[in-house]
């Protein structure tokens, strides 16, 4: 099995048991700057990405858990102070259908990319795509703008313990070749 290969079939979303270890911008930056070679149409990079570093992180969660009805805030505080940093991705959005689904899949390569990336450097991601990411309040916050989508909040942390894997479906189940 060639190395990709085999940090394709590894990698697995980390989404707890993060172990107290900072996740640095410098980390975030340098995985970020080989991610974005990620094929995209028309070279139009839809992206942006805003980060929440361990030192803004309880701030950042204190003014997000504002945004969730008053019975929800102790749950997602929880929630959110798990990751030891948080990367939210910002997709530009397309008001032509074609660009718009162009520009998600270009999001969905680089994304893969950083995930990869992250995983031979033993960091665990996790891609969230809750119902938060859709809500004006928290656009708001994060100063997202009209022309942008929230494509997901990244949970980053360092991890010990790799959760199993998932089965895939055999191929074979999913393939067919066109006049057979
Ligand atoms: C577009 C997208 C959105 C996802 N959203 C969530 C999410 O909101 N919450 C979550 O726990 N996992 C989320 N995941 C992670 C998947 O649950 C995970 O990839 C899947 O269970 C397979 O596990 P693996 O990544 O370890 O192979 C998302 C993955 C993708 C690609």
């Amino acid at each position: 099995m060639t190395n990709i290969a085999k940090t394709i079939r590894e990698r697995r979303s980390i989404k707890a048991g993060y172990i107290d270890k900072e996740v640095t911008q410098e980390t975030v930056l340098s995985l970020l700057e080989d991610a974005v070679w990620a094929p995209n149409h028309g070279l139009r990079e839809p992206w942006r990405f805003i980060f929440v570093p361990a030192d803004e992180k309880e701030g950042f969660v204190e003014d997000l858990v504002k945004t969730f009805p008053p019975d929800m805030r102790d749950n997602r505080r929880n929630y959110f102070s798990q990751p030891a940093a948080i990367l939210v991705v910002v997709m530009t959005e397309d008001p032509r259908q074609k660009q718009w689904d162009e520009n998600f899949g270009a999001i969905g390569a680089m994304i893969q990319n950083f995930q990869l990336l992250a995983w031979e450097q033993q960091l665990g991601v996790v891609w969230k795509t809750n119902p938060h990411i859709y809500d004006p309040k928290v656009h708001e916050l994060l100063g997202v703008e009209k022309g942008e989508k929230i494509a997901g909040f990244l949970h980053l942390g360092y991890f010990d313990e790799v959760p199993p894997a998932k089965k895939r479906t055999p191929i074979e189940d999913k393939f067919s070749v066109y006049g057979k």
